[in-house]
């Protein structure tokens, strides 16, 4: 498969070297205005840049006819529009907030205990997400989805980065030297506490989880989820 890599920082790095080991190559890549070969040779695009131009490079995708696997995070008040925008130029989109096989089991298993603990009012949820100094957003896209996976199960309607309330949920973000990414909910009483933690030891599962999407996307047309890539 021919890949362009639109955003080639730590993500874009480390999504080169698994891909040139599966035996994929690299036509074209872009870091903010510099870019080196060309897009339109590529079979789909795999989109990790920063949140302010995840939807102009997700647009010259769309416009290019070229299928797009985005993980950028921090752009998701314009994922409705995108969404639009795809179904009007019959593209192919898919975005996940986190890519990693183990995060996305891990999606599953937080709804699970968010159903389990619905009966049991006396504990309160909490989320909290750890991540390295360099990330520009906060909360993180993946502590985001689990609150809204949490979110049908727990009577509230959203998140909160301020004190928790009837309504929504608080989203605890710390930021730490290089720690790759690490989210644990909790659910917290008088008397005890219950904790589910997913730690990231490296960037190769998020890299990997893309490919997986890109190899999954080529030749499709829609909008997808990993729930779509990994069949659960
Ligand atoms: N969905 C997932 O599984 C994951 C998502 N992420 C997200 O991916 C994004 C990138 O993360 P990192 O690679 O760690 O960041 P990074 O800061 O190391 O790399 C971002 C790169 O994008 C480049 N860039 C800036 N403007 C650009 C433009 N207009 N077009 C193309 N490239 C541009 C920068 O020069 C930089 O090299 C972040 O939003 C992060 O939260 C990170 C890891 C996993
Ligand atoms: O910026 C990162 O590094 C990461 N970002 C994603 C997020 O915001 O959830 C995924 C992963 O946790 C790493």
């Amino acid at each position: 498969m021919k890949l362009a890599l639109l955003g080639f920082g730590k993500m874009g790095k480390t999504i080169e070297k698994l891909a040139l080991s599966k035996g994929h190559t690299i036509v074209y890549k872009s870091m903010s205005s510099a870019s080196e070969g060309i897009l339109t040779e590529a079979d789909v695009a795999i989109e990790f840049s920063n949140p302010e131009s995840a939807v102009s490079n997700i647009t010259k995708c769309f416009d290019q006819d070229i299928p797009v696997v985005c993980g950028t995070t921090g752009w998701l008040s314009d994922y409705d529009e995108v969404i639009k925008l795809c179904k009007r130029r019959n593209g192919s989109f898919i975005y996940a907030s986190n890519f990693s096989v183990g995060v996305n089991l891990f999606f599953k298993l937080n709804s699970e205990l968010a159903k389990l603990m619905q009966p049991w009012e006396t504990y309160e949820v909490a989320i909290e997400e750890i991540h390295h100094t360099e990330k520009k957003d906060a909360p993180s896209g993946t502590a985001i989805t689990i609150a809204e996976g949490i979110v049908p199960f727990q009577n509230k309607t959203g998140w909160t980065l301020e004190e928790a309330s009837e309504e929504a949920i608080k989203i605890i973000p710390k930021r730490i030297d290089d720690v790759k990414g690490t989210h644990t909910v909790s659910y917290t009483s008088a008397i005890d506490t219950i904790k589910i933690t997913h730690e990231a030891h490296s960037r190769d599962g998020f890299a990997k989880g893309a490919i997986l999407a890109a190899e999954w996307l080529q030749q499709k047309k829609g909008v997808f989820t990993m729930k779509d890539v990994l069949g659960i």
